[in-house]
């Protein structure tokens, strides 16, 4: 079995504080696996961990069989994109930003762009049809169409695995669908393996072949979609009533949920 990513006893998080515990999962390469669970979880604590923001305590990470202090940044950076929640650098041009994607591909000594870098970086331009924002500054540009920058600078970077970090959280439901549609096609034609976190239960339904589902730092559930999203999972997780059924046009679990004002109505009548 090829692996492009696995996770053996992990232990990370902040001094003092919140931490990520005994986390084990593999993921095979080309798969889209969801990372779901309730805010403040351990999502993106997870995700700074594999792009080492955040140092491990304990543990292994593997990236395709090897140990992930064996790449170099470099290496590591050619490997890995990350798409954060927010874009911290707003002063910068999008254009100048995309460029930034091509740096891991950068010689000792090599100030400007190769042809091959400005190729990629104008495919992307207009494969999200972004022409018109690209000499706009960062922070003249909605949350939505942040993000969608962001996505395309990671792409940019063409990337083995992608991670993502709530990339649909500002995006209208036609962006959503657009957009994870096109991360879609990116796994399947081109296998790029992407590991995304969705607070949106069907949307990770809908796309992903596997969740993860984290709970208080640890994993509460994981498999397929219908393995994870049945209702009782969910009510004990998220510590609510949902309703779980199957959309009738793709067949994959959705998950409706139901008022705690409703319920306290059913329950005193
Ligand atoms: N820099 C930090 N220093 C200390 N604690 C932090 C830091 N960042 C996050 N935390 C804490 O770690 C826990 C997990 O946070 P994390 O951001 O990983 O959760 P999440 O599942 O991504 O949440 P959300 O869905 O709200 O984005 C939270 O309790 C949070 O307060």
């Amino acid at each position: 079995m090829s692996y492009i990513l696995k996770v053996k006893n992990l232990c990370a998080g902040y001094e003092n504080g919140f931490s990520l515990k005994d986390i084990n999962f593999s993921m095979k390469k080309s798969e889209f696996l969801g990372l779901i669970g309730p805010n403040g979880s351990g999502k993106s604590t997870f995700l700074k961990t594999l792009i080492g923001t955040l140092k491990k305590y304990s543990g292994e990470i593997f990236i395709q069989d090897k140990k992930i202090e064996s790449y170099s940044r470099k290496e590591l950076s050619r490997l890995i994109a990350y798409v954060p929640q927010k874009i911290e650098n707003v002063e910068i041009t999008v254009i100048d930003y995309l460029k930034l994607g091509r740096l891991p591909y950068f010689d000792n000594f090599q100030f400007f762009e190769s042809k091959k870098d400005l190729d990629v970086i104008n495919y992307y331009i207009s494969f999200f049809q972004i022409e018109n924002l690209i000499d706009k500054y960062l922070f003249q540009l909605s949350g939505g169409e942040q993000q969608i920058v962001s996505i395309a600078s990671a792409l940019i970077q063409e990337p083995t695995l992608l991670l993502l970090d709530e990339p649909t959280a500002h995006l209208d439901i036609n962006h959503q669908i657009q957009i994870m549609d096109i991360l879609k096609i990116l796994n399947q034609e081109k296998g790029v393996s992407i590991v995304i976190v969705l607070h949106d239960l069907n949307l990770a339904a809908e796309y992903c072949d596997n969740l993860v589902l984290l709970k208080n730092g640890h994993i509460a559930a994981s498999g397929s979609p219908e393995d994870v999203l049945n209702y009782k999972t969910i009510e004990k997780v998220y510590d609510m009533v949902v309703v779980s059924m199957k959309n009738p046009i793709s067949n994959k679990p959705f998950v409706l949920p139901v008022s705690k004002l409703l319920m306290d109505k059913y329950k005193n009548e």
